[in-house]
């Protein structure tokens, strides 16, 4: 035992108190070693004992017990039943068993003594007169409403107590909750994919269009989703299906088609989380992105594991509280009955619990085929798909309608039948009451029928029905509760226990879900996968999945800024006062969508070069620089002005393009050299050739020698930026202007662009001693001046240039600007190419020793420009058709966005195109 400890035994208590006690983790383990050392050495006792015993708990707590995951492909993927989500219980959760009861029943409800079910909705339930929801909630709203609860509530016509889907957030509407659906659903030809727009959940049907198309938009990202995966090949496993056959392409078509669950199930969590959410919580009113996180790691303050990823099993009281039959739009209730009275064929008053189960397994009989089925009038197109069109009016029109609000006397008439259903299927659970239900979540039990619902004939007939409001059932008094008021925090205004269970249950379904903790990972879903499935809080429209959704899987039919397709959930009329409020309505589009003249794709060189030759055909580019450059001049030589073919020449002015070359054999030397790292034995030197040299060597000219930036280095750290975030800030702009970005990415990178584009601006004319605004003719005569005399240190010569072919000062700023933009990413991305393209020849050594043999220069160029045409990633090119036309045999209209597809057959090389 070391001394201090004998003398001083207060001290030890002490350190056992801290032990307990401290919150902060590393005082903790800096404490753990220490008494681990001291306990070593201690005689046997009361405190050795105690403190060995805490030292074992700590470490206990260090790691989950029983482990979570594995690393087995049998728990890698979701299972269609959700079998396996916890992996030690395999059953939890899992669909076709028996529902969860979370609450015990206090208070006696037997059948017989409760009024009659019917008389319930007569009296408590039927709506007197339609009330908009009074937070602008869309009819929209309550379809991803339904969507959700479907994946998880599927209750058995046969057995009420049994559960037919899985209690997991995975898209079982899509998947199906068994494997033989899924399977029937997959073409199995090596890609992973889906069918065209099937889907499984035949209930669906029986819920108005909205909710199928929402599904169905779900069924194309998961193609999308698995068509990037096989053409990313991420591990480099896939092979073309053609060369495949038996196990080896049904496993391939396993991996994609698994790997794409998993991933757009992330999708439909990151929707629930952000756009479900945000209306649910009223978040969109204050313009805010905020979320719950639910899923991450969170400590105990004794550093043990607070609980995630250990499954789920839904309850029936959870299923009572999500029958929002009350908030029926307008439009709905109509379609509704329509859907009733031409399925029965009688009087909608005279339809019996009966008759639908009887008419449901008629139905389903039917047509087995998914492939056929068919909502809302629409047919399907030859290739198995919707017309893009119908879908989306559809979401149009239920975007538009109002949803109702929650009351009591709010479900329509017409929803008798549904709500006598719920009645009777909670009695026969056992469900608790409503005051039990108030217990359980830790609220306070009504008193009265007053205090549950303050208007006065509602609580009276709820009381003559019920005699005591300790027996008012869950179901019930859940749907007939006073809503709550449009307050601050409040989005959905339900009663208030709905809305404060809700949350509760939210957070047990997904963060009880090892997909989307323990297993939420980019090894799972690849790298790409992980990052595309992600919830972005500072996306464009509040950071808005189903805007990034509905842009994906309708390309043509909403406009990149539409509140249709980035608040579907509230009705553009509520948008409209939340933007003005804001101040934010001049970035969206309010107008209903208009349909977008399709993209038309040219294939034929012939007809490719006539149409680059064509004046009537502009680039898209200008279009989009002018969006985000305040300067008209820039826009316009971005597009492509005479003035950039003018500076291109000038770049290839030998007295310029010689001090280039200097430049960049100087710089390159320096980055190979700092970026350098020696393998064992220190005779090999390794490099990130392409993150360290070739992304760099590009910044670090357009930096210095034209924008006058300077970039922080080790040996510079006053730099502005480094050279990684200059680039990444040029790329951004690069990409909106010169990419075909995917539209629900492209609104956050315009306002990116925007903002590098001042930045960048600003820097440049603070370098050129030039801030133009409100400058006078002498001062701009004495700039000129300063230009064409200035030192070379102070300006490099291609600005001193410039001026003479731009011809003035606030153009010169603009082309630095442009080439900056243009000569950095597109340069890395050609220096890259030209790299690859080396590695992959058969032949590198003779191309050394031409790199080597300064006499061979133009075999070396001819090799390099052979290279740049190797860029696997590139298709061809976009242009604007500017009036109607007619190319060849294609007719295009005007405002058609013309793709070129060069890369088809490589009919053409790209270096013909007028480059950036
Ligand atoms: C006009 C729209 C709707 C119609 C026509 C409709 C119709 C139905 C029908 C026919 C059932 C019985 C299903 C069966 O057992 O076969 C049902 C159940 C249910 N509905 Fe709705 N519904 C609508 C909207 C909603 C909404 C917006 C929600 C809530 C978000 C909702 C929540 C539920 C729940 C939780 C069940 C019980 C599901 C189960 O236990 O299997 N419904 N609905």
């Amino acid at each position: 035992m070391t001394p201090c400890f004998q003398k001083f035994p207060s001290y030890q208590a002490s350190l056992l108190d801290v032990m307990k006690n401290s919150k902060a983790i590393d005082d903790r383990k800096l404490l753990l070693l220490m008494v681990a050392q001291f306990v070593s050495r201690l005689p046997e006792g009361s405190w050795a004992n105690e403190a060995q015993n805490l030292i074992i708990k700590l470490l206990y707590d260090d790691l989950p017990h029983p482990p979570a995951t594995g690393v087995s492909k049998k728990y890698a993927y979701r299972r269609s039943d959700g079998a396996y989500n916890n992996i030690n219980i395999p059953d939890m959760g899992k669909a076709g068993t028996a529902y969860a009861r979370s609450v015990q029943q206090t208070h006696p409800l037997p059948t017989k003594n409760l009024p009659d079910a019917g008389l319930i909705f007569d009296t408590l339930l039927k709506r007197d007169k339609f009330v908009p929801h009074p937070g602008g909630l869309s009819s929209m709203m309550f379809s991803f409403a339904a969507l959700v609860i479907h994946t998880v509530f599927r209750t058995s016509h046969d057995d009420v107590g049994t559960n037919e889907t899985s209690s997991y957030v995975d898209l079982a509407p899509l998947y199906g909750n068994n494997e033989e659906t899924t399977t029937a659903l997959r073409r199995l030809d090596g890609r992973g994919l889906l069918y065209p727009d099937v889907f499984a959940e035949d209930r669906l049907l029986l819920l108005p269009p909205s909710v199928c198309v929402l599904l169905v938009l779900f069924s194309r990202n998961h193609n999308y989703i698995a068509k990037k995966l096989y053409e990313i090949n991420e591990r480099g496993t896939f092979r073309p299906p053609r060369n495949l056959s038996g196990d080896k392409l049904r496993a391939q078509d396993d991996e994609i088609f698994e790997t794409a669950r998993l991933v757009n199930v992330s999708w439909f969590a990151s929707a629930v989380f952000s756009d479900y959410f945000s209306a649910i919580l009223g978040l969109v009113r204050e313009g805010s992105s905020w979320s719950l996180a639910p899923f991450g790691e969170i400590r105990n303050e004794d550093h043990s594991f607070f609980e995630r990823g250990r499954g789920n099993a839904c309850s029936v009281e959870f299923n009572c509280l999500y029958r929002w039959h009350a908030t029926t739009s307008r439009e709905n209730e109509q379609w509704v009955t329509e859907l009733l009275q031409r399925t029965f064929q009688k009087p909608v008053e005279d339809i019996t619990i009966e008759d639908y189960f009887v008419k449901y397994k008629e139905l389903q009989g039917q047509d087995n085929d998914m492939k056929h089925w068919t909502f809302g009038a629409l047919q399907r197109q030859e290739d198995g798909t919707f017309k893009d069109e119908e879908l989306a009016e559809i979401l149009y029109d239920a975007t538009e309608s109002e949803a109702a609000a929650f009351r009591a006397r709010g479900t329509p008439a017409v929803m008798r039948l549904h709500e006598m259903m719920g009645i009777e299927a909670n009695r026969r659970w056992g469900v608790c009451s409503m005051n039990d239900f108030r217990q359980f979540l830790g609220l306070k039990p009504y008193t009265s029928f007053k205090d549950w619902n303050s208007d006065p004939e509602i609580a009276d007939v709820a009381e003559k029905l019920y005699g005591h409001i300790d027996f008012l059932e869950l179901y019930v008094g859940l749907q007939a509760e006073e809503a709550k008021p449009l307050v601050d925090g409040a989005g959905l205004c339900p009663g208030y226990t709905i809305s404060r269970a809700i949350l509760s249950d939210a957070i047990a379904l997904t963060r009880g879900d090892r997909f989307f903790t323990y297993d939420y990972t980019p090894y799972n879903m690849t790298a790409w996968g992980f990052a595309d499935c992600q919830r972005d809080p500072n996306g464009f429209g509040f950071g808005s999945t189903l805007g990034r959704l509905i842009l994906r899987t309708l390309p043509n039919d909403f406009t990149d800024n539409s509140v249709y397709a980035f608040f579907p959930l509230m009705t553009p009329k509520a948008m409209r006062l939340i933007l003005d409020d804001k101040k934010l309505t001049d970035q969206y589009d309010l107008a209903r969508p208009v349909k977008c003249m399709p993209t038309c794709k040219v294939t034929g060189r012939a007809d490719i070069v006539k149409i680059m030759d064509n004046r009537s055909f502009v680039t898209p580019y200008e279009l989009r620089a002018s969006k985000v450059c305040s300067s008209e001049y820039v826009a316009k030589f971005l597009g492509g002005s005479d003035d950039q073919e003018k500076v291109r020449q000038l770049l290839n002015d030998p007295s310029i393009s010689q001090d280039i070359l200097t430049f960049f054999a100087d710089i390159t030397e320096v980055l190979i050299r700092e970026n350098s790292y020696k393998l064992v034995g220190g005779e090999v030197q390794a490099l990130d050739v392409v993150r360290d040299v070739l992304k760099a060597a590009p910044i670090h000219w357009v930096a210095t020698e034209l924008g006058g930036i300077k970039l922080k280095t080790r040996t510079n750290k006053d730099g502005v930026y480094t050279a990684e975030e200059l680039f990444n800030m040029l790329g951004d702009i690069y990409s909106f202007i010169f990419l075909d970005v995917e539209a629900p990415t492209l609104m956050a990178l315009e306002i990116n662009a925007s903002k590098n584009i001042k930045d960048l601006q600003e820097h440049i004319n603070e370098h050129l001693g030039l801030s133009l605004v409100g400058k006078t003719a002498e001062f701009i005569d004495s700039f000129v001046a300063k230009l064409r005399n200035a030192k070379k240190d102070l300006h490099g010569p291609i600005v001193r240039k410039l001026h003479d072919i731009v011809g003035s000062p606030e153009h010169v700023a603009g082309a630095i600007l442009v080439l900056m933009i243009s000569a950095s990413v597109d340069l890395s991305i050609a220096l890259t190419n030209v790299l690859n393209y080396y590695l992959d020849s058969k032949d590198t050594a003779s191309i050394r020793k031409l790199a080597a043999n300064p006499g061979s220069n133009s075999k070396l160029e001819a090799f390099v420009l052979e290279a740049l045409l190797y860029d696997p990633t590139f298709e061809g090119v976009y242009r604007m058709a500017t009036q109607d036309c007619i190319v060849g045999n294609t007719e295009v209209k005007n405002k058609t966005r013309v793709f070129l597809d060069i890369a088809a057959g490589n009919s053409v090389s790209r270096l013909f195109l007028p480059t950036t």
